[in-house]
């Protein structure tokens, strides 16, 4: 019997799953899924690795599906496809990990009392990244499970990246920039680095762009910078979160306008971004299928917050040599990139507009000073590396070339 290694990524509206079989070459994926648009149209897709996918609207007749129910559906189905394997761990993406945790960590009753205390600066995430550890630990309480934190690759930061302009001892306190998508910026650093070293060891920024967003500015494959913050709302407008923010709005909000913290919590995590501004949709390709003026508005502040951030990243690391596009906008969305970037000459940027239409690897011309390159990300292979490196079940990921398989 094989050893299997599960891993299970719950995101604020889906839920990603996967299973790799440890092999004396390294992790090989058996099999992955996705759980879409939780509590609205939500569908289960999931694959064998050798197989065809099977997809399929879940019977909303029973009421609608919520993560737990998403959950009970991922983990029955990695059950039943664990067939001839023996699972002995399960990684987690867990959104939150606060100051302290720099690497994964092998869950305990402790891990989990901490991290619930983070569950009100991730509340889109935290509750269901805790929800599929119960759940994992009550249909494999044999394995090891083990929690890989968004917010771990960030933990280098120099002190001027992560603080705010607020008191010093609400730095100390725990209140600075803890970046998140760090899950992501590992992958896509570590994939750059097999695909174009040179690149990978000189200034980079990474813009993740999907249904949450940022941007991340990295040296030798380190993160130096992120336009994430405290919590999973700061920085670049989101499908539904407001991004970057006048604190003044929140007061205004609750004094004068009398709104509550739930009230506000709603509005700034549920009904803002691209959601909020279009009035239409959190959906990218809604969106730009769509004739509504506030449709292109919408698109229109998301470009030209990712412009900007990008310019900012690119003065913090003194400059740049490769940009980045990973997640689902940043991955298929060409003619957003191609507003992000098509006139960024002064900053050194030439696109190729046929290769980024073709959605290519590299989306740059051959002498433009920064190479613009598209990496489609993965969150469950990373987690799976690090569970399995952890666990001491392969050898370090970072020193291995599996992940240009
Ligand atoms: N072909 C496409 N063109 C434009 N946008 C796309 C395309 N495919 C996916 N997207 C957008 O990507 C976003 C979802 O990104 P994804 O990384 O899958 O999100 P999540 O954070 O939930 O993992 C949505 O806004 C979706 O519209
Ligand atoms: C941290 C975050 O925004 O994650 P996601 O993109 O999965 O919503
Ligand atoms: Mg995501």
């Amino acid at each position: 019997m094989t050893d299997a290694i599960l891993t299970i990524n719950a995101g604020s509206s889906s839920i990603k799953f996967a299973a790799y079989e440890i092999a004396t070459a390294g992790l090989r994926p058996l099999a992955r899924g996705h759980i879409d648009d939780i509590g609205d149209d939500t569908t289960f897709t999931a694959a064998p690795a050798d197989g065809p996918a099977e997809r399929q609207p879940i019977d909303a007749s029973k009421g609608a599906v919520d993560h737990r129910s998403a959950l009970e559906l991922a983990v029955d189905w990695l059950h039943r496809h664990e067939d001839g394997c023996h699972v002995v761990a399960v990684g987690h993406r867990v959104v939150h990990g606060g100051p302290d945790h720099a690497e994964p960590v092998v869950i305990d009753d402790g891990t989990l009392l901490r991290l619930r205390k983070f569950v009100p600066l991730a509340p889109l995430h935290q509750p269901h990244n805790l929800a599929g550890i119960a759940a994992a630990l009550h249909a494999f309480p044999d394995a090891a499970q083990v929690a890989c934190f968004d917010t771990a690759f960030h933990r280098q930061h120099p002190f001027i990246a992560d603080t705010f302009g607020l008191p010093r001892r609400l730095y100390d306190e725990g209140v600075r920039r803890y970046g998140f998508h760090g899950l992501s910026y590992e992958y896509v650093s570590r994939r750059l680095r097999s695909v174009a070293p040179m690149l990978a060891s000189g200034r980079v920024i990474i813009a993740h762009l999907g249904n949450g967003a940022s941007v991340c500015a990295l040296r030798d494959g380190r993160s130096v910078a992120s336009t994430m913050g405290f919590t999973a709302l700061d920085g670049l407008p989101m499908g539904t979160r407001c991004g970057q923010l006048d604190p003044g709005v929140v007061l205004y909000l609750l004094t004068e306008k009398g709104m509550s913290p739930d009230e506000i919590t709603h509005l700034l995590y549920h009904d803002s971004g691209l959601k909020g501004l279009s009035g239409l949709s959190n959906d990218m390709r809604e969106l730009e299928a769509s004739h509504a003026p506030a449709a292109r508005e919408a698109i229109d502040y998301f470009v030209a917050r990712v412009r900007r951030e990008i310019a900012g990243l690119a003065a913090t690391i003194g400059g740049v040599d490769a940009i980045v596009f990973a997640g689902g906008i940043g991955e298929h969305a060409f003619r957003v990139r191609e507003q992000i970037l098509g006139d960024m000459g002064w900053l050194g940027v030439d696109l190729d507009r046929d290769a980024n239409a073709r959605n290519a690897q590299t989306v740059s011309l051959p002498d433009s000073r920064v190479a613009v390159l598209v990496i489609p990300t993965d969150e469950d292979r990373m987690i799976a590396e690090h569970t399995a490196e952890i666990l001491g079940l392969i050898h370090s990921a970072a020193d291995s070339t599996r992940l240009t398989d």
